[in-house]
């Protein structure tokens, strides 16, 4: 049987208070064998636009990433070892003994493979995803023959290794941020909107809950329920917004230590947002949770699609969404007949705890974003924002589609993101940012140029060719375990 087991880590390892704060563990997964299976008349239901060419996804594009976040998050396994990432790819393989298999830099496959050789848990996953996938009960027993890294694979792939398909594919589990979201200490799993999603949350349960490395964290595991009215209404009734619990990652921000973000959007409905309100005060994890409603739309599919933050006093935005874009076109006469804009279907309420009955409404994203900046992270600076595709049309929409506005903070004011949205890293450098590749900022590593510690003010380019396809940026490909304070 294969040691994949990581050493448990002792507690006070889960922490995050903050989207900006140095980062020291997330969990990520690498595009895997299922991905290369979607089909053009599948694509919409499972997510994607557009199939993926998944070697050119993976060695082309994620990779860099892995290699990114190894430099900043675990060194050792990275520097110097420049031979050990090419050419076969071994280095980055979650089931090969090559694997640079680290504790801070976590693949779910890893966490998958460790709980499943445990008997017992293998015996109740392999059941359950049998079950949720309706699978004859034959397969049932086809399945106990595979040892733990084989199973794991299945798992998420969906697939026999003759490639035989059992049930789909998770081509979204790359998105690790949608299935769970660190609040403080405590971890919030997620409840899928869509089918194509419903294994992930079933796995994610799995291993938050048995796998060693978050035992202290059991009981802060927190899970919204389903709304018991819903169970008795019709089809057509029960996809109502206050009636139906669905939750996603994307949309739940932990934006400073005592506040917390939560997106309405078309994946997380009003109930849910309203259930992780109750739970995060009932259990004083927060004082503080903003409802962010925007438009149910595929394009602004969660919060972290429209915006992210960059640094204490920096956030990038999509200005149709924000002030700026309602004041151009308000001073377009037609504004006045037009339909209604985009922009007004936006909403925030503040709820404080303790005083839910009377929440303060804010007008719009940007006074919202200026107050965390200022009040809650304590910003010294003017704050600023970058606007998606420099908020020159059409570029701000088309650069959203290709997620501008969804990055990744490896620590104060050092963001990654896809190099494909040439607007954007204009503004960026406008706003005084470096914009460099993942590829030459690790040359710059490896010849001691550059050192992710003195790192300040850059914007890390992502090749994103494939990976842009998939709906989704380096933000959703992240799920942070442990963040510096701020
Ligand atoms: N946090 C995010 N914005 N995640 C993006 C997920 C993209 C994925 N294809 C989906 O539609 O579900």
């Amino acid at each position: 049987m294969p040691s994949t087991t990581l050493s448990p880590i002792t507690t006070a390892q889960i922490q995050v208070a903050s989207e900006i704060g140095t980062l020291r563990r997330l969990l990520i997964h690498s595009p895997d064998r299922g991905l290369g299976k979607v089909v053009p008349s599948k694509a919409q239901d499972w997510l994607f636009e557009d199939i993926v060419n998944l070697n050119m996804m993976r060695r082309d594009e994620y990779d860099y990433y892995v290699k990114l976040l190894l430099y900043f998050l675990d060194p050792e396994k990275v520097q110097g070892r420049k031979a050990d990432t090419t050419p076969n790819r071994n280095f980055f393989k979650p089931d090969h003994d090559d694997y640079f298999r680290s504790d801070k830099v976590i693949d779910i496959q890893v966490l998958l493979t460790d709980i499943l050789q445990n008997e017992v848990i293998r015996t109740k996953l392999i059941a359950s995803i049998c079950g949720i996938e309706r699978t004859s009960f034959q397969t049932q027993q086809q399945l106990h023959e595979y040892d733990p890294v084989e199973l794991a694979k299945i798992m998420i792939s969906g697939s026999l290794p003759d490639q035989t398909m059992l049930f789909a594919p998770l081509p979204n589990f790359i998105f690790t941020r949608d299935i769970g979201i660190v609040i403080n200490d405590h971890i919030l799993l997620n409840k899928p909107a869509k089918l194509a999603r419903t294994r992930e949350a079933l796995l994610a349960q799995y291993f938050f809950h048995y796998h060693p490395i978050f035992a202290s964290y059991r009981d802060k595991i927190i899970e919204i329920p389903d709304n018991e009215h819903a169970f008795l209404l019709s089809d057509t009734d029960v996809n109502r917004d206050v009636t139906r619990s669905t939750l996603e990652g994307g949309d739940v921000m932990m934006i400073a230590p005592r506040h917390l973000l939560v997106g309405v959007s078309e994946r997380t409905t009003l109930y849910a947002a309203q259930q992780v309100m109750r739970l995060v005060f009932e259990k004083n994890v927060v004082d503080k949770v903003t409802i962010i409603k925007i438009p149910k739309k595929r394009d602004y599919m969660h919060i972290d699609t429209v915006f992210t933050q960059v640094k204490r006093n920096v956030w990038v935005l999509l200005g149709s969404l924000a002030r700026t874009g309602d004041e151009a076109k308000k001073r377009d006469v037609l504004h006045f007949f037009a339909p209604k804009d985009m922009s007004e279907e936006l909403r925030i309420l503040q709820f404080i705890k303790g005083l839910e009955h009377k929440p303060i409404e804010i007008e719009n994203l940007e006074d919202l974003l200026t107050d965390i900046s200022k009040n809650d992270l304590g910003a010294a600076e003017p704050v600023r924002f970058i606007y998606s595709g420099n908020n020159e049309f059409p570029f701000g929409a088309r650069e959203q589609w290709t997620d501008s506005c969804n990055l990744l903070a490896l620590k104060d004011g050092v963001v990654v993101g896809y190099d494909r949205n040439d607007r954007t890293l204009e503004a960026f450098r406008q706003a005084g940012f470096d914009v460099v590749g993942a590829a030459e900022l690790i040359e710059r590593f490896e010849d001691g140029e550059a050192s992710p510690q003195t790192l300040e003010n850059t914007f890390i380019m992502l090749p994103s060719a494939e990976l842009s396809r998939a709906r989704g940026g380096s933000h959703c490909m992240s799920l942070p375990l442990l963040r510096d304070a701020v």
